[in-house]
């Protein structure tokens, strides 16, 4: 009995009836309980009241210990810490705000997004600090729902967390899939590619206006199409679509029925490749998804985002899992009998030598490079040609080089390349000003570190802002202007050593992809440059004009795709005649 009134003695008489209705507790005299009670419920409170104010004490010195540490960043607000900035950029870390930012805190930023705290290093001497001094600790990636359907489960090297999976992939594409040796030789594919481009174009010519010897082009759309059958290639040696020259209509729309006219079934398998590396990549970099930053709201899904990217996967069934299936059957055999591996394409590598892998681990791989390496790359030469468009001086010294070292009697070949001095400083600078992946993709360190003189938590998210890096006044003279020339006598380069200039990033996480990037990149344009003459459409007379906005994402191409009028420059009987061979 005792021990029973030692239970009860924190509870009101009232509840104590109630819990035990039967029990004879209900009917004792209250005063028996509240004389029991008056002695022990101060006591019982009293100390609990301390033993909370201790811990709080005590957690909040630890925070205060960890937060005088922390680097200066904006006001952060209980729960949704700085959501309200991420979501004022609509969704996706907008590298202008994070350099308007850092110019009032500093180039180490620290915020929350919800309960996940965050830094943004907007400096070449922080960017070091993340990618090679601490590049171990942020070689991982935060858990992020995109990566739970478009990396099947954290799959595929861009999502996969560090760990033994990832080590397995990235070795793998260093020296297999992406090696410098392996780009290499795929120079025919390339060449190829680019004669089926040309080739479109000279069609587009000839179907356009007799007279004027010309046509419009959409060249952001041109560029996805054949960087995607390079890639397509490189993955299945198998072109994915034809080229055309016109511009994108949404596919979805036309399926949908919404009044968009229904696109010939040539058109529609390009434009399904396109729209899915387009929904791919904006659903990678640019929804806002309150689940990912609060977990406990993740089952809510409060955007809907989750439910998006279930809804894609068997979008990306649809078109990835018939080539690997295909894949699979038509290398079953010749796989077995290859000694080779130089010989087979990516996902026949993978065949040979890691059968493990599944088909969703193969759809996971694909996405990487046909996501991975299409619109960034695209986006690039987009760039670049904008550049030249808008400075038509620069235009005609690039071309006159062309004339130069190739002449007028071949086209570009690869070996070409090297010996176009101005060409290369033109490339470096478009990819200094207009970085196709200004904030990278999201670190996530794994423990805590000290940067300076700040401590980081463990598990924090890590972006670094490369476009206000390649920007930086203390490192680049006159930063906001495209100036090929400053490139002459410079030694910066773009892979990754310079930390000042960022384009693929740099450390464990760099883009194992730059090698295939600049390669197609670099014989693209030139081709292109030296094939045809380029000019703006009548709608801009003033080429400073041309709006080079970029629309804000994981890939920033400009905000308004680049039309441009062609012009055949050499011969198109030589052309077509070098195309043949
Ligand atoms: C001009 C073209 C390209 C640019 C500017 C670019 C830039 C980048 C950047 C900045 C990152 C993030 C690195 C980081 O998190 O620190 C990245 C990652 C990646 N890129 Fe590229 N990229 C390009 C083309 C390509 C190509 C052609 C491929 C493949 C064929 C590719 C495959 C990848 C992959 C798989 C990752 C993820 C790496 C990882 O998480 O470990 N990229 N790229």
């Amino acid at each position: 009995m005792h021990a029973n009134l030692q239970s009860v003695a924190t509870h009101s008489p009232e509840e104590v009836a109630v819990a035990h209705p039967d029990s004879d507790l209900a009917s004792m005299p209250l005063k028996l309980i509240g004389s029991s009670a008056e002695w022990s419920f101060p006591v019982v409170f009293l100390t609990s009241l301390v033993v909370l104010l201790l811990s709080l004490l005590f957690v909040l010195r630890i925070r205060r210990k960890l937060l005088m540490k922390l680097p200066p960043g904006p006001p952060t607000w209980p729960i949704v810490g700085s959501m309200f900035t991420i979501i004022r950029t609509r969704g996706r870390p907008s590298s202008r705000v994070f350099t308007t930012l850092a110019k009032r805190y500093g180039p180490l930023l620290f915020f929350w997004i919800g309960l996940r705290p965050t830094i943004v290093v907007s400096s070449a001497e922080m960017a070091m600090a993340i990618l090679r001094t601490c590049d171990r600790t942020f070689s991982s990636r935060p858990k992020f729902a995109p990566g739970k359907y478009l990396g099947y489960g954290y799959s595929n090297v861009v999502f996969a967390p560090s760990g033994p999976h990832f080590r397995l992939l990235r070795k793998l594409y260093a020296s297999e899939l992406l090696s410098p040796a392996k780009i290499e030789r795929m120079l025919p594919l390339r060449m190829e590619e680019v004669g089926a481009t040309i080739r479109c174009i000279l069609e587009s010519v000839a179907s356009a206006d007799e007279q004027a010897k010309a046509c419009v082009i959409d060249v952001r759309s041109l560029m996805l199409s054949a960087n995607l059958n390079i890639i397509g290639r490189m993955l299945f040696s198998k072109r994915l679509f034809d080229l055309d020259t016109k511009p994108d209509t949404d596919v979805h729309h036309a399926a949908d029925g919404l009044g968009v006219p229904a696109v010939s079934p040539r058109r529609k398998a390009a434009e399904e490749f396109k729209s899915f590396v387009k929904e791919a990549t904006k659903l990678i970099g640019g929804s806002f998804n309150a689940g990912d930053y609060i977990p406990a709201l993740r089952w809510l899904d409060l955007q809907g985002v989750e439910r998006t990217l279930r809804q894609f996967q068997p979008k990306i069934e649809r078109l990835l899992l018939p080539l690997i299936q295909e894949h699979r059957r038509r290398h079953a055999f010749a796989i077995k009998e290859k000694e080779n591996s130089d010989q087979l394409d990516f996902i026949g590598s993978l065949l040979v030598g890691h059968s493990e892998l599944s088909d969703n681990n193969l759809i996971a791989i694909s996405i990487d490079l046909l996501v991975g390496g299409s619109d960034s790359t695209a986006a690039s030469v987009e760039w670049t040609l904008a550049e030249l468009l808008r400075h038509p001086d620069l235009l005609q010294k690039v071309q006159e080089e062309l004339d130069i070292v190739v002449g007028r009697q071949k086209m570009v070949t690869e070996s070409d390349i090297s010996k176009l001095l101005f060409f290369n400083c033109v490339i470096k600078e478009s990819l200094r000003l207009h970085p196709p992946v200004p904030m990278g993709a999201p670190h996530f360190s794994t423990s805590a570190c000290t940067l300076g003189d700040y401590t980081i938590p463990p598990h924090t998210t890590a972006y670094v802002n490369i476009h206000a890096i390649n920007r930086d006044p203390t490192i680049w003279a006159d930063p906001e202007a495209f100036r090929p020339h400053r490139f002459f006598d410079s030694c910066f380069n773009v892979y990754g050593q310079d930390f000042g200039l960022l384009p693929f990033s740099s450390g464990r996480r760099g883009c194992p992809g730059v090698h295939a990037a600049l390669a197609n990149l670099k014989l693209m344009l030139a081709s292109l440059l030296h094939s045809f003459s380029w000019t703006l459409p009548p709608s801009i007379p003033n080429p400073k004009d041309l709006d080079m906005r970029e629309r804000v994402g994981i890939v920033s191409p400009k905000l308004t795709p680049l039309q441009a009028i062609v012009r055949p420059r050499l011969p198109t009987d030589l052309i077509l005649e070098t195309l043949k061979t």
